[in-house]
């Protein structure tokens, strides 16, 4: 056993499944987790001393790359200053601005401490806002744990069999409707069949928790277009897609107004923090300016407040980050498809952006269906084949794969001669 497989042996003992968030657990891939040191630039260094080109990025973060010394040098400032206050701080005030400044349709901002936390207090708000009970999501997005989005729920959930989880209760989830990603007429019938009563519809714009599959042409601005006939909030889960597709986000890029957006992940610069953004009129409805009730002993950290604020003004300062991450998905897609006609594994590689998903079938993915219909043995030899090979990639295929600035024409030229070679044994 090498050390990584000892300590995970050891970490059974005492972590459910040996990890604090399941996905970690590798068993979507059928062999042991890597335990890491550290990370730096492209790469994550083992427990055995090994070291791999991560397209994980911390599931989305480290948009700059791991251990960007803007980021820990605010962060090593921000902690000789202390670690928490429970009071408010210049950089909340400054991050916000920031954003605002950043994201179309945003006139507000209140942080949290995680996506889920995000999301499950943007719906809180819609539903208060709106006065109504109900929520449409589609199936295989993924929300977050909070109850009411772990309803035909997509990444780790959907990979370890238990989209909707044990222990919420039927009230919580009752009003959780569910319809298909790319199928404006399931919307649409669900919004009939419940009139005045939808607080919110909430999308992922790009779908990158069952793989990543992009929104069809027209699909979201028909999501617009069905909310405001409906009196319904349209959101979208940004915790993925916010600042990564472009500064200003999915909005931005897709050119569709969402009335709620949540994110996480790149605001936080590896840190724990999330955010959920809109107008004054509706953000205003939050305590202590409204009646919906949100709190949080830690959110607004002043250390994970340093970290945001300096990946954001990086990303400010550098929209250029965005040619070359976009542009590096765009070779990774064409090298991969090539190897593909190469050597006729039935492989689809959907992108957006940087992000990207192999899916293990020979037909276009284009719902959730078709990801789910995808070969996920193969992909878990896939993987096995590029870890060997030293290259990480999403330990499951329903998650997405990020690429990050520090990510070179080398590293990719690596993963693709990886790529040929694992193509073969298929
Ligand atoms: C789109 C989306 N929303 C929400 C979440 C929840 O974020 P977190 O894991 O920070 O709670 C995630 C990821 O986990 C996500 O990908
Ligand atoms: N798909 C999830 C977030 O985007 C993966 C992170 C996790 O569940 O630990």
């Amino acid at each position: 056993m090498d050390i990584s497989e000892q300590l995970f042996e050891r970490a059974k003992r005492v972590l459910p499944g040996g990890v604090n968030s399941p996905v970690r657990a590798y068993r979507a891939v059928g062999m042991a987790p890597r335990f890491i040191t550290r990370a730096d630039g492209a790469y994550i260094y083992d427990e055995d001393g090994k070291r791999y080109i991560d397209y994980v990025c911390s599931w989305g973060p480290m948009i700059l790359g791991h251990n960007h010394p803007v980021i820990r040098e605010a962060v090593e400032r921000a902690v000789k200053d202390g670690l928490s206050f429970g009071a408010p701080t210049r950089r909340e005030v400054e991050i916000a601005e920031l954003m605002i400044g950043m994201v179309p349709n945003i006139e507000m901002v209140r942080m949290v401490n995680s996506g889920t936390e995000a999301v499950m207090s943007a719906l809180r708000l819609a539903r208060g806002a709106t006065g109504r009970d109900k929520l449409i999501k589609f199936e295989g997005c993924y929300h977050g744990h909070s109850d009411c989005m772990l309803v035909n729920a997509g990444s780790s959930a959907l990979a370890g069999g238990h989209p909707s989880s044990a222990g919420v209760p039927v009230g919580a989830a009752r009003d959780t409707l569910t319809a298909q990603f790319n199928d404006l007429a399931s919307v649409e019938a669900l919004l009939e069949q419940n009139p005045g009563q939808v607080a919110a519809v909430i999308v992922e714009p790009v779908a990158a928790n069952m793989g990543v599959v992009g929104p069809a042409p027209g699909f979201l601005e028909g999501l617009r277009a069905l909310c405001d006939k409906h009196g319904s909030l349209l959101i979208f889960d940004e915790v993925i897609t916010g600042f990564r597709l472009a500064p200003g986000g999915a909005q931005a890029y897709f050119g569709v107004r969402a009335d709620l957006v949540t994110f996480g992940k790149i605001i936080g610069g590896g840190m724990p923090v999330g955010a959920y953004c809109g107008s004054r009129a509706l953000l205003e409805q939050v305590a202590p300016c409204g009646p919906v009730y949100q709190a949080g002993t830690l959110s607004g950290n002043p250390v994970a407040m340093a970290a945001g604020l300096a990946q954001l003004t990086y990303l400010r300062e550098h929209p250029e980050v965005y040619e070359h991450i976009n542009a590096k998905g765009a070779a990774l897609v064409e090298g991969l498809r090539q190897l593909v006609k190469r050597t006729g594994a039935p492989v689809v590689i959907n992108q957006l952006g940087s992000l990207l998903a192999p899916f293990f079938t020979p037909t276009a993915v284009t719902t959730f269906t078709d990801a789910k219909g995808s070969d996920v043995a193969k992909y878990a030899r896939y993987f096995q084949g590029m870890l060997e090979r030293g290259v990480a990639l999403a330990p499951a295929q329903f998650e997405a794969m990020f690429i990050s600035e520090a990510h070179t024409q080398a590293e990719l030229d690596a993963t693709l001669a990886a790529a040929e070679a694992v193509f073969q044994t298929l």
